[in-house]
Parts: structure tokens; C-alpha cells; sequence
């Protein structure tokens, strides 16, 4: 699995983006000088533990950080060739032409009492409208339902005219990659995509999502706990701890590449065919015991 051309202008360009939380009188910082770069086609993983900073991260790349006590600074942000502010954060969550998100509960971001059919084609209206082609309602219903059957959904026409509520989870998250791609993102973040599904469902949303990137050469960010994952699917993976990037490696180096005694840890719990004649699977603690390390330097 091999990224795409570097010399290409990058789709995006981060520079030390940090993120800070007040809280009372003190101010944390969430995220730590942040730094990346992706070209059409590049798929990059966040990975890290719960409260990394992986979801601050990728929401205010978004441009969704709202929080009233959030602060925000970067050096360099841009998108599709052009500096934006991250820095200024806005009431509302804040929408980006050419950027694509999709969460975790397809159930929280989708409109809860518009049908899917309205949502699909109102997402197709507006980015007809952005790129100054017409199209009919006709031509987005038929559209509308290419999206669907290109996310695995055969029975269309049902699935146009069901509320989200009335669809199952991994139906759901389908809806959600349709909506979001047939925005046709320059860059789409998927934020735990597939940690509400199972793991035959993870894989084939998994596998959706980086096909259809693929096929229009939109750049990828996975941010994900699952380190197996990346290292299946992605091009590069960004490991976080306590806020900081702790390793930044390509996919297909990482295991001999990671520099941070955390990344080695969490490369060592992955199950391997060795392990099955193993009793106990390794975890955080029993790898820092063996290599006498302080617990708290892989897991805090
Ligand atoms: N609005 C907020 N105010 C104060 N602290 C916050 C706020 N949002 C997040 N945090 C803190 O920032 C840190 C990073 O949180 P974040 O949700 O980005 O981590 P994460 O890696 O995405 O975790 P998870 O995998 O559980 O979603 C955590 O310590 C969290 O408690």
C-alpha cells in the first residue's frame, strides 16, 4: 500500500497546530504542535488511547471545535492550496467546502427526522450548486441512488424513503459515507468509523471508505484506537499520547520505525498467528514489566 505523489500539492498542510482546554483557572493543552501533510490519494491514521487528543485533533482540522474554552494556534494551516484560521473558534460547528466528515454514531450527525432520500439530494443540490453544474431533481434522485448502491446498499428505493432510526447501525454508517462523499471531498476525516460496528462490518465499511477515496483521489484521516487497522489501511499513522505526536511513521515501517516506547507497546499487544499458542496476550503493563519500564511510560 503505497502513498500517492508527494510533489503534488497537498491536499492539506498542517504546521504545530495546538489545541487548549480552559478549565477553571488553568488551561491543558489537548493537542501539542501537530504537524502533517497529505496529497490526493494519502491516507493518514490517528491512533492513540482515549484522551489522546485524536478527536480534538481531527475536529478542529474539521473545523468543528466549538467548544467556548477551546484555543487554538497553528504556524501554517491549509487547505487545497489556500491558508484558512483555525485559530478563530466559531459558536457552530464551522463547514468547509471540499472537507468531509464522518463520526462515529452515524445516528448523532444524521438529520433525525428528514428521510435519507432529502438528505442525500439536498448534499448533491448544494455541491452541484458549489461547482456551477445543473442538475434536475430527476438527475439527483438517480444519483442519490448511484451513491447508495456504491456503498452497498442494493434496495435503494427503500432505503431513499427510510427515517436513520428506521435503518440498522452498519446501514447507517453506509448512509453517512454516501452523504459525506457525494459532497465530493478534497479531504474526508472519519472519526472511529467503524468502532460501533462489528468486526466483519468494520472491515467492509473499512474498505468502502479507502475504495471510494480511491477512486476520487480524496486524502483519507482515519482517527481510530485500533492500531491494527491502520497498519492495514493507511499510509502514514500519527500516534498520539497525552496530546503529543509521539511517532509519525509510514504504515510499512512502523514496526521497526517507532521511536516511543508507547508505539513499540501497542505494536507488541497487536494478536499475531504466534500468539494463539500464547496463554495471555501481552498488554501495556506486562511489556513495561518485561522491559522494566515505568508503567506510566506506556500508559498514564
Ligand atoms: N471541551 C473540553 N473541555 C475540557 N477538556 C476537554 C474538552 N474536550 C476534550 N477535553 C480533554 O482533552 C483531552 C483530549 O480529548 P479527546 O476527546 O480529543 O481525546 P481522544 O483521544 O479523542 O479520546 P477518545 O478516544 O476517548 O475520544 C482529554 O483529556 C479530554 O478530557
Amino acid at each position: 500500500m503505497t502513498a500517492t505523489d508527494i510533489s503534488a500539492t497537498p491536499v492539506i498542510r498542517v504546521e504545530n497546530l495546538s489545541v487548549f482546554y480552559r478549565v477553571g483557572d488553568e488551561e491543558h493543552a489537548a493537542v501539542t504542535n501537530a504537524s502533517f501533510a497529505l496529497a490526493p490519494g494519502d491516507r493518514l491514521a490517528i491512533v492513540g488511547e482515549s484522551g489522546s487528543g485524536k478527536t480534538t485533533l481531527s475536529s478542529t482540522v474539521a473545523g468543528f471545535q466549538s467548544a467556548p474554552n477551546a484555543r487554538v494556534t497553528h504556524d501554517a494551516f491549509e487547505f487545497d492550496g489556500k491558508p484558512l484560521d483555525r485559530t478563530v473558534v466559531h459558536r457552530l460547528p464551522h463547514r468547509t467546502d471540499g472537507l468531509s466528515m464522518v463520526f462515529q454514531d452515524a445516528m448523532t450527525s444524521l438529520e433525525p427526522v428528514w428521510t435519507v432520500g432529502s438528505q442525500l439530494i439536498s448534499v448533491l443540490r448544494t455541491e452541484s450548486k458549489r461547482s456551477g453544474r445543473k442538475i434536475s431533481r430527476k438527475d439527483a434522485v438517480r444519483e442519490a441512488h448511484e451513491w447508495l448502491n456504491r456503498v452497498g446498499i442494493v434496495d435503494a428505493p427503500r432505503v431513499m424513503g427510510a427515517r436513520p432510526y428506521e435503518l440498522s447501525g452498519g446501514m447507517r454508517q453506509r448512509v453517512m459515507l454516501a452523504i459525506a462523499l457525494s459532497g465530493r471531498p478534497r479531504l474526508l476525516i472519519a472519526d472511529e468509523p467503524t468502532s460501533a460496528l462489528d468486526a466483519s462490518l468494520s472491515r467492509e465499511v473499512m474498505e468502502l471508505m479507502v475504495t471510494l477515496t480511491e477512486e476520487t483521489g480524496a486524502a483519507l484521516i482515519i482517527v481510530t484506537h485500533d492500531l491494527n487497522l491502520c497498519l492495514e489501511y493507511a499510509h502514514r499513522v500519527l500516534v498520539m499520547k497525552d496530546g503529543d505526536v509521539v511517532d509519525d511513521e509510514p504504515a510499512k515501517t512502523i514496526r521497526t520505525g517507532a521511536k516511543d516506547p508507547y508505539t513499540q507497546g501497542l505494536l507488541a499487544c497487536i494478536p499475531t498467528l504466534a500468539s494463539v499458542s500464547v496463554d495471555r496476550l501481552p498488554t501495556l503493563e506486562s511489556i513495561a514489566r518485561d522491559a522494566s519500564l515505568a508503567p506510566e511510560r506506556l500508559a498514564s
